[in-house]
């Protein structure tokens, strides 16, 4: 498998080994362990999990999109064509990223076996160049038809550069979409959202060394550096979210279990080596279990300690996520 980066940071072009003999090929269609080696490799983030497929049948000049979902349902994308041709687009929608506004198009057919890899925070749209062009995708949250938004696929603002062809087939839902200026978007982080990092290591014969710098490996101005250490085994500690603190936690020795719950979906995360880091932003429940004698967490906050900035009952914490979500809706 093969990764090759687009003009958009984030969003990669992924082309499988494909084994080829007298009985046809195979290819592995989707590898999680590789998958996130490469991404990992090219120093971009590992997505949540998949936990949703989707398969869909378009004729050609199907136009469907742009479309994505808002936080706490935002979707990773990783999209393939099984029958026929698409020419694929993935827009920067994060509010202040650099990139905001840009889009990258790939062709991907049944013929190239191309996938496109789509994070969280772009949305997404295709066309279907042939009859019959089957499109699977896998995705990282599950379908909200109350957190879908699409902004316009011809919004001169975007001015994607669509393959020519008849008048295109779009649907109701999607001619109503909104332009950007308009949309309801989502920030370059989106609350509620955490990301295990892979650290970079610089090592000569004398050992390793990491380190970490806002922008290349910490994501925020961070004002206030902790660290945990002399937890038993059978104590648990957190129990708590933040209102807008996030954090960057490396287990520098030793090791901890994280288990982080966005108030819909729950992560576990082992932080088992100097090299594995976990990025935690706002609006997330966290818990760390089953320390090692010797564990050292050392966090990296974006601000001074502040109780008030504290949630410590669940209910709490779950309804502030309910409100969060309707305030997005009704925007
Ligand atoms: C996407 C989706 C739709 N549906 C339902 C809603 C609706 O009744 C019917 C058709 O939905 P849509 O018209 O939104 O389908 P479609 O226009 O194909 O939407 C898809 O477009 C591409 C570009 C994407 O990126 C996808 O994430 C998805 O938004 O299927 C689900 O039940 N689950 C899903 O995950």
């Amino acid at each position: 498998m093969k990764l090759l980066k687009t003009d958009l940071q984030d969003v990669v072009i992924i082309e499988p080994t494909v084994f080829r003999d007298d009985r046809g090929w195979f290819f592995e269609s989707f590898n999680e362990p590789r998958f996130h080696d490469e991404l990992s490799k090219l120093g971009l983030p590992i997505p949540r999990s998949f936990i949703q497929d989707n398969h869909s049948s378009s004729q050609k000049g199907v136009l469907r999109g742009l479309h994505y979902q808002l936080a706490p349902h935002a979707q990773g994308k990783l999209v393939r064509v099984v029958s026929g041709s698409a020419y694929d687009v993935a827009v920067d929608i994060r509010k202040g990223s650099p990139t905001y506004g840009k889009w990258v198009g790939a062709e991907l057919s049944a013929e190239n076996h191309r996938m496109l890899w789509i994070p969280e925070g772009f949305a997404h749209g295709f066309v279907a160049l042939e009859d019959n062009t089957h499109f699977l995708y896998k995705t990282t949250d599950v379908y909200s038809k109350e957190l879908e938004r699409s902004i316009k696929w011809d919004d001169p603002d975007l001015g994607i550069d669509w393959p020519a062809g008849a008048d295109f087939i779009i649907s109701e839902k999607d001619r109503q979409a909104s332009p950007l200026k308009d949309a309801d978007l989502p920030s370059l982080y989106t609350p509620g959202s955490t990301q295990a990092l892979t650290l970079d290591i610089i090592g000569d014969s004398r050992g390793s060394l990491i380190a970490l710098e806002k922008s290349s490996q910490i994501p925020f101005e961070f004002r206030r550096v902790y660290y945990i250490f002399g937890t038993q085994p059978e104590v648990s500690r957190g129990f708590h979210a933040h209102k807008d603190l996030r954090q960057l936690a490396v287990c520098v020795s030793g090791k901890c279990r994280m288990l982080m719950d966005n108030g819909v979906t729950k992560e576990e995360i082992w932080l088992d080596s100097p090299t594995k880091g976990v990025l935690i932003n706002n609006l997330v429940w966290r818990e760390m279990h089953d320390f090692s004698p010797d564990c050292v967490l050392v966090v990296f906050a974006s601000h001074e300690y502040d109780e008030k900035d504290y949630i410590r009952n669940y209910k709490e914490f779950t309804n502030l996520v309910a409100a969060a979500a309707v305030s997005n809706e009704a925007v």
